[in-house]
Formats: C-alpha cells, sequence, structure tokens
C-alpha cells in the first residue's frame, strides 16, 4: 500500500456502524456494538471506558490486528474493512506502530538491538539511534533490556515503534505496568512524539487522568461511543496525577 499523500486533511480514521461479535449463538461476546468515530490526524486521542467494553477490539481492528464482523474503517481514504490479509500486513508494517502494556523486547538484544529488528524491515525508518534519543535512552543504546527499569523499557519499545516512522501509534495502557512518576515519563515522550513528529496517538488507558493530555476523549461503555469530549486545554503530561 502506497504512503497516502496528501491525506493529511483526511481524519486518520473514521468508522461506520463497526461491529465485532466474538463467537456464535448463545456464546456470542458483542464486543462493538456500533461504533460511529473519526480521529483527526495528528491528535492525541485516550480511550476510556470499563474494562470489556471494547476498547482494547476497537483498537486491534484500527490498527489491523483483528477484522470487524460489520461496518466500515477507513485509515485516511484506504478502507481497512475492505482490506484482504496481504494488505493488512503492508497497512501494519508502513503505518502503524504499536506500544502494549508490557514491552515484548528481546531480553537478548540491546536497546539499539531491539530498535533495529523494525528499521530493518520498514519502508522508511529513522536511525535507531535517533529514535533511542527522541525517548531520551540515546546514552543507554547498548544497555540490555535487564539492564534497565519498567519505565526506560517502555520507552525503548516506544523507540522502536516510531522508528518506522508510523502515520500512527497505537498505546494499548501503555503505562499500566508502571508507577505514576515513571508512567509521566512515558506519556511525556509520547506527547513529544506526537509534538515532533506529527504522529497520531490513540491510547487506551485505565487511567482516567489522562485523559488531560489528550486532544480528544473517547467514552466507552457497552461496545459503543457514549461521549467525546475535546480539551479545550491539555495538561502537559508532567502535570498529570493519578
Ligand atoms: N478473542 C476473544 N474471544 C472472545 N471474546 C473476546 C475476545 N477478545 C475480547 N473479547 C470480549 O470482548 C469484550 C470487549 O473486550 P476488550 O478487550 O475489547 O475490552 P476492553 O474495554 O479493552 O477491556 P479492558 O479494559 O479490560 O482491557 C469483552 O467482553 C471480552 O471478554
Amino acid at each position: 500500500m502506497p504512503k497516502p499523500s496528501d491525506t493529511k486533511a483526511l481524519p486518520a480514521f473514521r468508522t461506520a456502524g463497526l461491529t465485532k461479535t466474538y463467537g456464535e449463538g448463545k456464546a456470542a461476546v458483542h464486543a462493538l456494538r456500533g461504533v460511529d468515530l473519526e480521529v483527526p490526524t495528528g491528535e492525541v486521542v485516550v480511550l476510556l471506558g470499563p474494562s470489556g467494553s471494547g476498547k482494547s477490539t476497537l483498537l486491534n481492528i484500527l490498527g489491523g490486528l483483528d477484522r470487524a464482523t460489520s461496518g466500515d474503517a477507513y485509515f485516511t481514504d484506504h478502507e481497512l474493512t475492505a482490506m484482504a490479509d496481504r494488505e493488512l500486513t503492508l497497512y501494519r508494517r508502513d503505518h502503524v506502530g504499536f506500544v502494549f502494556q508490557f514491552y515484548n523486547l528481546m531480553p537478548s538484544l540491546t536497546a539499539e538491538e531491539n530498535v533495529e529488528l523494525v528499521t530493518e524491515i520498514a519502508h522508511n525508518p529513522m536511525d535507531p539511534g535517533k529514535a533511542l534519543d527522541l525517548v531520551g535512552l540515546g546514552e543507554r543504546r547498548h544497555h540490555f533490556p535487564a539492564q534497565l527499569s519498567g519505565g526506560e523499557q517502555q520507552r525503548v519499545a516506544i523507540a522502536r515503534a516510531i522508528a518506522k516512522q508510523p502515520d500512527v501509534l497505537f498505546c494499548d495502557e501503555p503505562t499500566g505496568a508502571l508507577d505514576s512518576t515513571t508512567g509521566r515519563a512515558v506519556l511525556k515522550v509520547l506527547a513529544d512524539v506526537n509534538e515532533a513528529l506529527g504522529t497520531t496517538v490513540l491510547m487506551v488507558t485505565h487511567a482516567a487522568a489522562t485523559a488531560a493530555m489528550a486532544h480528544r476523549v473517547i467514552h466507552f461503555a457497552d461496545g459503543a461511543i457514549r461521549d467525546v469530549v475535546r480539551n479545550a486545554e491539555r495538561l502537559p503530561p508532567e502535570e498529570i496525577v493519578w
């Protein structure tokens, strides 16, 4: 799939009537029950909602990791819901970065080598050292994950995700395993990446206070959007308390 050209004016994502049902019959779980959503390009968007309300399911569909049951989902002008598996793979490879609660770093590789795993196959990568500089870990590039704190390991995972210069960064509970001070440092890195690179950031979190750093907050309940709030003023991550 080519890099979208002149798509700045298009929303990063649009969905209409998006549903996802796991299983069938009496065992069916309706994880998404008709989601109509718009995520503007370049924004930090936080998804909040009770456990089981469908946040990760939505993130996984928009990230090309899972498929919807019905409805439409677009990334810019590309229809994700119409893509063949091969196209979805290319979409994930060329446009999307993921940051999860657990960092999934290779323990036998240094920070820099973990980032290189991605840059070696990426379409338009940045220098791994630059990615580590951006997350404040340039000096620790030769350290192994076991020599880094949880927050530092998460920053390596963020460096790995941004090194391929994705259009979108999906973050599922990126601070879930971290204490609040370390979590704030990680959120600051995400805000800095959004600011410096214009990367759209879509973040699922249980830490409701995180909403204060977002351009837009989507409240989820029972597989649907209950409310979308645009923050008139955003709080710097370092001022967020939870
Ligand atoms: N692979 C699956 N098979 C069956 N049911 C699933 C599967 N994945 C998710 N579900 C169900 O779909 C619903 C939505 O799950 P999802 O993980 O999207 O919620 P969530 O809002 O992200 O929850 P949490 O905040 O706890 O992570 C839940 O009822 C969950 O049990």
